[in-house]
């Protein structure tokens, strides 16, 4: 097995390299390079489907059956909606964006020619803000990005027009220890996790299909588009989910913890509405995650889902699980991970992908009573 203290720094590379990449739900064009820079050495077939899904093929001794791996690429950002005559520009969200990790922030505008143009979200200062309105937090058609600007004639000149995207501008940090902090680990680290996991993965019988999925945050579509055409015996999801593991928030509300390792999904979604985790793949995951003495933490969250509960839908059913790096502060520029969470879930994903055989993929995928 890797050495995990070599395994960490390589996933701090990795996941610096993706994170530095600016490209929200629909222009995750922007970040097809560095994805397919990480997949083709490794892969005996990458493609760029019609939606923009990057899908690697790993073929398997045996063959005859297939694991989808599946990651998506984009993050949360803002459209460029409207332009003021002074300059100001007006947004409406891409995807889960709520209004108090917005404000005072530092944003990066991708414009249509690729270039990228800084700006903030202001607000008015202490000093002139009644009580009443110090406690409120703006809707988003109240808060406006400042690009420097000081018309709309200048906005058009620095080649911002709507329709343009914006989002976090946050360089990841280390914190203490093998803490992380920066934007986007929803889901780069997920991604991080598959294309390293892919890059590792040896004598796979099964056929092994990365997917870097487009669009997951506005609706999971990227997913659904690539399962069907892949049509794979099992899928296997990467994605981060919730720790809450800070103050204010009750023992029984701290759904994941960091540093206890990657998380093995049971359900999520409201009133479990997103994905039931197969029973036998939940079975497997957890056997292989203590043959290999793969520290884990089992998952149930009330809220939010990933692309295995759109792929667990594709034509007749696709047994489906999650891999889950635990996150926290999710959706916002400032998202905490543990290193150590990262590498283990990529020697899970890998010992997953190697240990799943044809004929027992095949089994679950159908069991033929008479
Ligand atoms: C904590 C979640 C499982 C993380 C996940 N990447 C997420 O935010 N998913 C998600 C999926 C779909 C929507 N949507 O359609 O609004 C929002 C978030």
């Amino acid at each position: 097995m890797v050495e995990l203290g070599k395994l960490k720094e390589e996933m701090y590379g990795l996941l610096q390299k993706l994170t530095s990449v600016h490209a929200p739900s629909g222009f995750e064009y922007l970040i097809h390079d560095t994805v397919i820079s990480e997949l083709e050495r490794h892969a005996d077939k990458v493609w760029v489907d019609s939606l923009g899904n990057v899908i690697a093929l790993k073929k398997g001794s045996k063959g005859g059956a297939s694991l989808m791996l599946a990651a998506h690429m984009d993050e949360i950002g803002l459209f460029v909606s409207y332009i003021e005559d002074d300059g100001f520009l007006r947004v409406t969200p891409i995807g889960g964006v709520l209004e108090r990790t917005l404000l005072h922030q530092r944003v990066v505008i991708v414009t249509r020619s690729g270039r990228t143009v800084k700006g903030v979200i202001g607000l008015k200062p202490p000093h002139v803000v009644k009580p009443e309105e110090a406690q409120k937090i703006p809707e988003i058609k109240e808060l406006f990005v400042d690009i420097g600007a000081s018309s709309r004639d200048d906005v058009e000149k620095m080649g911002v027009r709507v329709g343009d995207v914006a989002v976090f501008d946050r360089a990841m940090e280390r914190l203490a220890g093998d803490r992380v902090t920066g934007k986007a680990f929803d889901d780069r680290a997920g991604l991080a996790v598959m294309l390293k996991a892919f890059q590792l993965i040896e004598n796979n019988e099964a056929d092994v299909y990365a997917v870097a999925t487009v669009q997951e945050e506005v609706g999971l579509k990227g997913a659904r588009t690539a399962a069907f055409a892949i049509s794979p015996s099992v899928a296997i999801a990467l994605d981060v989910t919730i720790a809450s593991d800070f103050p204010g928030v009750a023992k029984s509300e701290q759904f994941t913890r960091l540093g206890r390792g990657p998380a093995i999904k049971i359900a999520d979604g409201r009133n479990a509405s997103g994905l039931i985790t197969h029973p036998e793949i939940l079975n497997f995951m957890v056997k292989v995650a203590e043959e290999e003495k793969i520290p884990y933490q089992l998952e149930v969250i009330p809220g939010g889902t990933t692309d295995a509960s759109i792929i667990a839908l594709n034509k007749e059913g696709v047994p489906a699980g999650v891999v889950s790096v635990p996150a926290r502060y999710i959706h916002s520029p400032t998202e905490v991970i543990d290193l150590n969470d990262l590498a283990y879930a990529v020697l899970l994903t890998e010992k997953i992908a190697e240990k799943a055989g044809v004929e027992w993929l095949n089994r679950i995928r159908m069991r033929v009573v008479k």
